[in-house]
């Protein structure tokens, strides 16, 4: 939905203390599977945690489209009545997916071996993503598509009568793509073979074995290797989403640059396929740490506590690091313009093909507002002025990009002077209540 409303200019003041507690809502990766696996199983899958961002709620509408019976209980709790791999239906409506790559990719995936047909679009952002990474392996299994030229959406897809199992290696590191072709081979007979160089987040594998497919990952010289067998009969579940490290990177983050800040930030999955920033602010000398360290549902947890870091030093972020802290490279740079010394950002061109170019709308921005950044096709630095050195002032453009506005709030949280955004209404889509919540902190923003 986002980026069909009037935008909603924001402005971000520098306060005092940040402090208390900051409940982030449910991880929006786990909410848009939970869905989607539960509308291919048979029977009905109890959702408790679901983000209702924007994102998520499209992917709801879109099952329901598709022949689930999706329904919202009130208080993050959801039910969906499941049609069974294969028992989708085709939808008689253009499945509007908004501004979700997850969504679509997804979702595509997920009917492109049954024998419907069906159109997607997108809001203005994600009708500028390719969509070739995923329309490229769908084709393997039998499934014709036709797109806008570039491979980009509006696309329909025409799924597979006769679906054949594929076996194959994805060309860039993408969860979404890997998931894609999973969720394609769930309705092709026998099976299907998914190899990644670089392990990226591994919530499909997770849940997969969860509803009761036979999924085995193992490590070769290859890459992480994938075999799903083909057509099984799913089981529904009773699935708790937990909260979402990719937002509790907003409060962390603005904790550690925002004088005499202290917040905890309770029961954060810390899966190493997504816990890539933590381990990166941590080198970088911030003070956070993880306290309860537990397990639920299989995944490590731990409640986040925050403090503020003034002596934060810049670093080489590795490479290989990139995958697991994708979506947290915008709000990284900020903290790197409050650190000392330069924070060198390598192996990161899918950074280029998110909501936004995210290095060039952070670029602007942050050069907008006092900091010097360089940046080349894969990689990014942002030379550090060190804490509450940022001199802030600026207005920065979002591009529909939800990760853009919410780190350019968090950077006026800290600098010398308001920063504003022209568009914060995207923040919907993955973190409805981050104006009250960061409020509720201590910070002031203003919707301007
Ligand atoms: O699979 C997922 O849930 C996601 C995968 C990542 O995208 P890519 O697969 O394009 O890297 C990430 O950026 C996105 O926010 C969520
Ligand atoms: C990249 C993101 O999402 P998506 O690809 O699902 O639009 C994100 O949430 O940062």
């Amino acid at each position: 939905m986002s980026g069909h409303g009037t935008p909603i200019p924001m402005t971000s003041h520098p306060c005092g203390p940040l402090t208390g507690e900051a409940r982030v809502p449910g991880d929006k990766s786990i909410s848009h599977r939970a869905l989607i696996l539960g509308a291919m199983a048979v029977g009905e899958t109890r959702i408790t945690g679901l983000l209702e961002g924007e994102d998520v709620i499209d992917t709801a509408k879109a099952m329901r489209a598709f022949g689930a019976e999706v329904t919202d209980h009130g208080g993050g709790e959801w039910s969906v009545h499941g049609v069974g791999v294969g028992g989708f239906a085709e939808p008689d409506q253009v499945i509007d997916c908004g501004n979700s790559g997850t969504g679509v990719r997804l979702i595509m995936g997920a009917m492109a071996t049954s024998p419907i047909t069906a159109t997607f679009t997108g809001d203005a952002s994600l009708n500028k993503r390719p969509m070739a990474r995923v329309t490229d392996p769908l084709g393997l299994f039998g499934a014709t598509t036709v797109g806008r030229s570039g491979g980009r959406l509006p696309m329909t897809v025409i799924g597979a009568t006769h679906p054949i199992p594929v076996r194959y290696t994805v060309p860039v590191p993408s969860a979404q793509v890997k998931s894609a072709v999973l969720l394609a081979g769930l309705n092709a007979p026998g099976q299907t073979v998914v190899i990644e160089r670089e392990a990226t987040r591994d919530h499909s594998e997770r849940m997969l074995a969860g509803f009761g497919a036979e999924i085995t990952t193992e490590q070769t010289e290859e890459g992480r290797v994938i075999t799903l067998t083909g057509q099984p009969e799913l089981k529904p579940q009773t699935i708790a989403v937990p909260r979402d490290p990719s937002s509790a990177a907003f409060p962390v983050c603005a904790a550690l640059v925002t004088p005499g800040s202290d917040v905890l930030v309770p029961g954060i999955g810390l899966n190493p396929t997504r816990a890539g920033l933590f381990t990166t602010l941590r080198e970088m000398g911030a003070d956070l740490t993880y306290e309860n360290e537990r397990e639920e549902g299989g995944e490590p947890v731990a409640d986040l506590r925050a403090r503020y870091s003034p002596d934060m030093q810049g670093i080489r972020v590795p490479a290989d690091r990139a995958a697991s802290m994708i979506d947290e490279y915008p709000v990284l740079s900020v903290v790197a313009a409050n650190a000392t010394g330069t924070t060198m950002m390598g192996g990161v061109k899918e950074l280029r093909v998110k909501e936004s170019d995210r290095i060039d709308a952070m670029a602007r921005g942050l050069r907008a507002n006092g900091v010097t950044v360089e940046e080349g096709e894969d990689w990014w630095a942002v030379h550090g002025l060190g804490a509450g050195n940022v001199p802030g002032g600026g207005t920065c453009e979002s591009f529909l990009d939800h990760r853009i506005a919410m780190s350019f709030m968090v950077l006026g949280m800290a600098a010398q002077a308001p920063v504003s955004v022209d568009d914060g209404g995207p923040i919907a889509t993955s973190f409805p209540i981050f104006e009250p919540l960061m409020t509720g902190l201590g910070a002031k923003l203003e919707r301007t």
